[in-house]
């Protein structure tokens, strides 16, 4: 498939008439062919006004169409082949096993949305029949459904360019949900963007949908973002990135004249607390391993365990020891971006600047766009003191908070705001401990480990890859899986419809044969 730098706006590919852009090749900083071209006001306009014609059409596809589209959405990504990745290594500096393992996982969300479709429980059909003997007043028969909000913005993030961007689970869940999509690229990988982009294109096609059903953006800079985000047929936001650029979005969707909710997924450092039986057993092996999740993808993973809590001893001493010695033989690695490698770098001098901070370990040093691992410490007292400790360092970074006891432990946890993700390291004499922290560990992240780490996100239908702001713009969904359809519907009842008029999932003869709470009571389908 051949990249053309140009927009994809519902059936049409159109070269953007804004600023170029060209996409670099993370290794070398060298600019890669072809050109993009940003869109215009008028490519965002024309975008949204062909995914409000969609809305209605799509919404209301039997959910064997809707699922047959993603599964169409799936296959023509595998069909790109290798040039995928080809493009993808160059634009990303990711290596192609992680690459082709994303692709898989890319597709499989697509797969699972599918089955969700197909099942039709996220429609949470809901009938109170009519009582019109009832005293004093006459019931009325109201039914529930869920339906599509309208047309969804989704932002891509640089560190996932397959999982987490075009196709991702944003627009995995939004087209699940019965949601046009307008995507807008990320401007480290628009040849990929533009590849998978070509592939929605052609599954909308081949199934004979509307074609505003799916768009892709260009942009090189900002402003097709706030426009998009900004235009009133535009119903909701999907983002995944940095804090900055989901609240600048926030603030966009909170400024038009009728808000839209912004499901933005931002920064984390992921507490992992190790408690002491697990240290004092095990305290070499848990270092071994926490380098291993800290390094992966050169740390560039939101999940990444960036702040570690434990009580000082000779188990954390083993800790430290074995993570040191690990780290230091890392490899640097090429990061996403060399503004990404930049903000990295700024990150870790400001550590080794501050003079509460002291310098355990460094990785290998590598060439000019590789991150360098890097190890901290820090005293309780000085995290506690100074709130930039407690910022995101985007890369293979970590800070160790030493701990006088466990009530210390648990000070630092209830001072930190929102994540993602909390990782607990504990032995069987830890469960009291454990169960003592764990309210503090719910009331602050959107998923509680036991002896791992967050990074490997499994989507499936218990996960819950969200949390409370700051890691999220609203803690009460995920950006991972089959729940994340919900940030998509929103319920609508029907009060005394003529049957007639009913749609088919709240139909007294249920045709979609769909659990549905009768009268309160969860109810099977009828043979
Ligand atoms: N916690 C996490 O998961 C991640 C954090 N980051 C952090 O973000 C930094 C920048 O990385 P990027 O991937 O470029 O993230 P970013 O947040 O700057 O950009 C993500 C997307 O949002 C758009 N965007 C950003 N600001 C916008 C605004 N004000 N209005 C409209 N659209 C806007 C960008 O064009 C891009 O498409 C990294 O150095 C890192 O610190 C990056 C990726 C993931
Ligand atoms: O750890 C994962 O698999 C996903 C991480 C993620 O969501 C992110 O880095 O944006």
């Amino acid at each position: 498939m051949r990249i053309t730098g140009e927009n994809l706006i519902g059936a049409a590919a159109r070269r953007g008439e804004g600023e170029t852009f060209r996409a670099v090749e993370a290794a070398t900083g060298n600019s890669l062919e072809p050109a993009f071209a940003s869109a215009t006001p008028a490519d965002v306009e024309r975008a949204c006004a062909l995914a409000a014609e969609a809305f209605d059409t799509y919404r209301e596809t039997s959910l064997e169409d809707r699922a047959r589209f993603l599964e169409a959405v799936a296959d023509a990504i595998v069909a790109i082949g290798d040039e995928l990745i080809v493009r993808c290594m160059a634009e990303s500096g990711l290596p192609r096993a992680r690459l082709e393992g994303e692709r898989g996982r890319t597709v499989g969300q697509l797969r699972m949305f599918a089955g969700v479709v197909r099942d039709g429980g996220f429609l949470e059909a809901r009938i109170d029949p009519a009582q019109p003997e009832r005293k004093p007043l006459p019931r009325p028969d109201l039914r529930l459904r869920q339906i599509a909000v309208g047309p969804v913005a989704v932002f891509g993030a640089s560190n996932f360019p397959l999982a987490f961007s075009v196709a991702g689970g944003d627009t995995a869940s939004a087209l699940a949900a019965g949601c046009p999509v307008v995507a807008k690229a990320h401007p480290a990988h628009p040849g990929t963007s533009e590849l998978v982009g070509r592939a929605v294109q052609a599954a909308v096609k081949q199934c004979g949908l509307p074609e505003g059903v799916f768009s892709l953006l260009l942009d090189a800079g900002i402003s097709v973002g706030q426009a998009l985000v900004a235009d009133p047929r535009i119903a909701a936001v999907g983002f995944t990135g940095s804090r900055r650029g989901g609240v600048a979005l926030m603030q966009a969707a909170a400024a038009r004249k009728q808000p839209i909710p912004v499901y933005a997924e931002m920064s984390s450092i992921n507490p992992v607390v190790l408690l002491p039986a697990a240290l004092d057993a095990r305290g070499a092996e848990i270092g071994r391993a926490f380098v291993g999740s800290l390094t992966l993808g050169s740390g560039q993973f939101c999940t990444n365990p960036g702040l570690i809590l434990a009580v000082e001893g000779a188990g954390l001493d083993s800790f430290l020891e074995a993570a040191s010695a690990a780290l230091k033989e890392t490899q640097a690695a090429t990061m996403l971006t060399p503004g990404i490698h930049k903000a990295y770098c700024a990150g870790v001098a400001a550590l080794e600047a501050n003079p509460a901070v002291t310098t355990l370990a460094r990785g290998l040093a590598g060439g000019t766009h590789q991150g360098q691992a890097a190890l901290f410490s820090t005293t309780a007292q000085a995290f506690l003191a100074d709130h930039t400790l407690a910022e995101e360092v985007f890369g293979a970074a970590s800070l160790v908070v030493r701990c006088p006891d466990l009530a210390t432990v648990r000070a630092v946890l209830e001072q930190l705001e929102g994540q993602l993700t909390a990782a607990v390291h504990l032995d069987e004499a830890d469960f009291e401990a454990a169960r003592a922290l764990l309210p503090a560990l719910e009331r602050r992240v959107g998923r509680i480990l036991v002896n791992g780490f967050g990074t490997g996100v499994e989507v499936g239908h218990a996960m819950v890859h969200g949390g409370p702001y700051p890691a999220t713009s609203d803690g009460r969904t995920t950006s991972v899986g089959s729940l994340a359809i919900h940030r998509f519907l929103r319920p609508v009842s029907y009060q005394d419809l003529p049957p007639a008029l009913l749609p088919a999932s709240l139909r007294d003869d249920n045709p979609l044969k769909l659990w549905r709470r009768q009268d309160g009571k969860l109810a099977a389908p009828q043979a």
